[in-house]
């Protein structure tokens, strides 16, 4: 049944609630990142990494620029003691990075763990267990002192078996299932393992708080955290770290007020892999600074080769609305979106503006490896001219008059609507062709002539009816001529109003694109020409223009 009633809140607000995070903007210096893809993203896989894929994820984490990576749970399988193994025996750990382990607060465990990281260069070993009131009471049966004491006896035995391993080892410490824990009794165990651990600035300890099961709004997060920044023994030699899920949909947001609210460190995995709705995803995370113009200190450029590899590695599907890597997160298909999209993309260019602000789009899809053909606009029919002129504009260099722009929209917009589908590029240019390039189902152009008199005079030869047929006219000018010769031998009244053109290449054997518009009855007709020769395009335009006067009027 659906009833409501069945839950009540189980978050604990801090005994005293402060909110100095609320005055804070944003976050302006990275934090440290902390990659656990390799750990609570594997262990949340159907079908875990093996081997040589940790050890290529391995490899991708440390190429985007991580240096912090908890690596493995030792002691759950053989292939995660072997990465241990195999990344400190082979020096595959470069200086800079330091690996993380994780232990259960269990003697065996912790023992093994060691045996895993047995002469790491820099290795931090994570001890967690949980403390939430639920948990106590149901899984372990245990009092508040008990659990706590499962915490200080595993902080103790780490200490002791860091002492007496080879290697180079730093501590962390997680209350588990921290958001269902009374906050003051969370911190009391962090004070106590820390109170074991005697940790130093210079020889620092990390106390990392999970939302294990995000289980409140991220203000109230935010305020947890600032209590226990406030209020942790050993300050300056403590890492504050978070590490937040997303049960809620909020991981970004407790991740971002975490920050705000005194976290120096964020766990977190690529595209927010991880248990249930996953963890929090750093790459929104680093992006959302990028995008406010402070250096994230992970690199993305090529987003989207990352996300291909890190697909085939987790046997993941990334989705196609993730912020900054899904898909069709840069992709406007609607119309005004793409009108704006549009105009502001020229704005750009022809003001050479230094800042991104293009309407729409939060970041430059090239800083992430992405492209303006193909990513930014996408028609189908709820695309308008401004898309679709953009499409005819990026991919084949043709510009279209204002009014003749919004006619091509409709034009392709039915065919999508009729069909149903998006269309591409390639089908959009042919509905150009179609429409507005060899639409001639009255007469075709064969050849012409010029002459000069004393006026322009040409003749023109056409086909109609699978009949050839030769045309005579003068004018002011060649096209005027033509166009004089079309309205006295088919007894046509209008119009040409306008007449533009432009070149579709930058050097000088480029083809022409031209676009002409007749008028009748105050209704405008269009057609189009491509051609090496501009006059030669500029006929076939004015004779699909003509064409589709004859045919529509
Ligand atoms: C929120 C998180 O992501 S925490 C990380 C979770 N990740 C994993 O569990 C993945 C890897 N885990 C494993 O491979 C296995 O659980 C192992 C190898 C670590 C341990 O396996 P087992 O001992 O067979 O079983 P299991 O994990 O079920 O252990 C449960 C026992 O450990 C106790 N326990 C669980 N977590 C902890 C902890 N952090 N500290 C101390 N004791 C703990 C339980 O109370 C239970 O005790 P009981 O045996 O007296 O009932
Ligand atoms: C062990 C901790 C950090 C964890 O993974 C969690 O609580 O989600």
């Amino acid at each position: 049944m659906f009833n409501h009633q069945k839950y009540e809140k189980q978050y604990f607000l801090p005994p005293t609630l402060s909110y100095d995070w609320v005055k804070k903007e944003t976050i302006e210096k990275a934090p440290t990142w902390c990659s656990v893809d390799l750990r609570d993203g594997n262990q949340a896989l159907p079908i875990p990494m093996n081997l040589e894929e940790k050890l290529e994820m391995f490899q991708l984490l440390v190429d985007i620029g991580f240096k912090e990576i908890e690596v493995a749970f030792p002691a759950a399988s053989d292939t995660e003691f072997n990465l241990v193994r195999t990344l400190i025996d082979n020096n595959m750990i470069p200086d800079d990075v330091t690996i993380m382990v994780i232990t259960q607060a269990r003697e065996h465990i912790i023992r093994k763990t060691f045996e895993a990281v047995q002469g790491a260069p820099n290795a931090i070993i994570h001890l967690y267990n949980s403390t939430s009131e639920a948990q106590r009471r149901q899984v372990f049966k245990k009092t508040k002192d008990e659990i706590k004491q499962i915490a200080v006896d595993g902080a103790v035995l780490v200490k002791e078996l860091a002492e007496e391993t080879e290697g180079n080892f730093y501590f962390q410490y997680s209350p588990e299932s921290f958001p269902g824990t009374e906050v003051d009794y969370a911190l009391d165990i962090c004070n106590s393992v820390l109170d074991i651990w005697k940790p130093t600035p210079e020889h620092q300890a990390i106390i990392n708080i999970p939302t294990t099961v995000e289980n409140a709004m991220p203000h109230i997060f935010a305020s947890q955290i600032e209590y226990i920044h406030k209020n942790l023994s050993y300050r300056d030699g403590v890492r504050l770290s978070i590490h937040p899920h997303n049960d809620r949909g909020c991981g970004v947001s407790d991740a971002e007020f975490g920050v705000l609210a005194g976290a120096e460190r964020v766990e977190g995995t690529l595209f927010g892999i991880g248990e249930r709705t996953g963890n929090v995803d750093l790459i929104t995370l680093a992006m959302n600074m990028y995008s406010q113009g402070y250096d994230p200190k992970l690199n993305f450029s090529n987003l989207g080769a990352i996300r291909k590899q890190y697909e085939g590695l987790t046997r993941t599907a990334v989705y196609e609305r993730q912020p900054y890597s899904g898909d069709l997160v840069f992709t406007a298909f609607s119309g005004s979106h793409q009108d704006a999209i549009s105009k502001g993309m020229k704005y750009r260019k022809e003001n050479q503006v230094e800042k991104w602000d293009v309407p729409y789009i939060p970041v430059d899809p090239m800083d992430l490896g992405r492209n303006y053909q193909t990513d930014v606009i996408r028609i189908n029919s709820q695309s308008g001219k401004g898309g679709i002129g953009y499409i005819l504009e990026t991919n084949y260099g043709i510009k279209l008059p204002y009014k003749m722009n919004e006619e091509m929209g409709y034009a392709t917009k039915r065919v999508s609507d009729q069909t149903n589908r998006e269309l591409s590029s390639e089908e959009i240019y042919h509905v150009f062709k179609e429409q507005y390039l060899d639409y001639c189902p009255h007469f075709q152009l064969v050849d012409y002539r010029f002459e000069k008199g004393e006026q322009q005079e040409v003749t023109l030869k056409l086909k109609q009816a699978e009949q050839n047929i030769e045309l005579q006219g003068e004018g002011t000018g060649s096209l005027d001529a033509v166009s004089n010769a079309l309205k006295t031998s088919f007894k046509l009244d209008y119009e040409l109003e306008v007449y533009e053109q432009h070149s579709l290449g930058k050097d000088s054997l480029a083809e022409s694109c031209a676009q002409i518009g007749i008028s009748h009855n105050g209704q405008m007709y269009w057609g189009a020409g491509i051609d090496e020769d501009i006059m030669k395009a500029s006929v076939q335009a004015l004779v699909v223009a003509v064409n589709r006067l004859v045919a529509f009027k």
